[in-house]
């Protein structure tokens, strides 16, 4: 379990993180999402003890950082790739971090078996690929075995497969236990792998949700429909209490009835369609959305922002 109460970084007058008070909890993936520069990496900096709070406190399963003994046996984590020294190879790195944590040279090729690394284990790190140094970075972070385990934004610029990997990966370790605290901006990735969501922009708690509850109140469903005899299809429906509205290239959409039911009323009166497709917004929108004002850098779309909801406050759980 990872507590943060208060947390707060402040570098001179600029607010990193502000006042974040949340737990990640065990036996989920809980996900850590934000926009470019909402605090995420200085977060997980201060839980890893390697930046220090302005006010506030963090706490992993009840004890500071640098009061655990041996902390590569409570919290293991993948920051950036780049913590490897190029001429060092694959099991050298990893026998040089196990020694210095009291963990024994076994682990060191356990680990290298786990993440797909054991056949160029004796390479030189300088020629690892983006995808090979993920790998490399998550067997150190799995090492110690331990219970809790953080990724800062783990999927960055590798393939599918490699994607597909990290995300199976971390759901194995959720499931056996463990707390896995992984951070994205992409809400897209978030919502294929964890359970539970904890969203900052500016610094701020946005919201700390279920994935599930997030998708319930964001997943506006509706159907799509196209006909060539657009107003005898709007009273077909009229007739029957639906409502529909404009949709875009002459499309009507249909909140709160099923497409069978449409098809039914339609063909009731012989209205030809074209197109009869349930759709669900995507909940990067509703990300979007939601961080919409907190975002530090906009692209000058000239297209106006959508209105920020009032979300923050009734999903903030505490
Ligand atoms: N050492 C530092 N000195 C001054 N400002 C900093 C420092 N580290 C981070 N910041 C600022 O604090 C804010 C939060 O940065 P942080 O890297 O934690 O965000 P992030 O959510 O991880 O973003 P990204 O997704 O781009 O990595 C940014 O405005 C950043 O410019």
């Amino acid at each position: 379990m990872i507590e943060l109460e208060g947390l707060t970084k402040r570098y001179g007058e600029k607010v990193a993180v502000d006042n974040l008070t949340f737990t990640v909890r065990p036996g989920i993936v809980t996900g850590f999402l934000g926009p470019n520069g909402a605090g995420k990496s200085t977060t997980m900096r201060m839980i890893l003890g390697l930046d220090h709070p302005t006010a506030g406190d963090v706490r992993i399963d009840g004890t500071h950082y640098d009061r655990l003994q041996d902390p590569l046996t409570y919290i293991g984590a993948l920051l950036e790739a780049k913590g490897v020294h190029p001429g060092r190879s694959a099991y050298n790195h990893l026998l040089w971090l196990a020694q210095s944590n009291g963990i024994p040279e076994r682990r060191v090729r356990e680990v290298l078996d786990r993440v797909g690394l054991t056949a160029v284990a004796r390479k030189k790190a300088k020629g690892f690929s983006l995808g090979m140094g993920q790998r490399l970075g998550i067997a150190a972070a799995l090492l110690g075995d331990p219970r809790i385990l953080m990724f800062d934004e783990p999927v960055n610029g590798l393939d599918p497969e490699g994607i597909h990997w990290i995300r199976t990966l971390m759901k194995s370790l959720a499931e056996q236990g463990r707390t896995v605290f992984v951070s994205s901006h992409l809400m897209s990735e978030m919502a294929l792998t964890a359970d539970h969501l904890v969203v900052i922009g500016q610094g701020r708690l946005l919201a700390d949700t279920s994935m599930a509850e997030f998708i319930e109140r964001n997943s506006r469903s509706y159907v799509r429909v196209r006909s060539p005899q657009r107003e005898a299809l709007l009273d077909a429906l009229h007739r029957a209490g639906v409502t529909a509205v404009d949709g875009a290239d002459g499309t009507l959409e249909v909140d709160g009835t099923p497409a069978e039911k449409i098809g039914e009323l339609a063909a009731r009166d012989g209205v030809v369609l074209h197109e009869l497709s349930p759709q669900q917004a995507s909940l990067e929108e509703a990300f979007m959305q939601l961080t919409a004002e907190s975002v530090e850098y906009h692209a000058h779309t000239g297209a106006p922002l959508p209105p920020q909801q009032q979300w923050g406050e009734s999903w903030r759980k505490g």
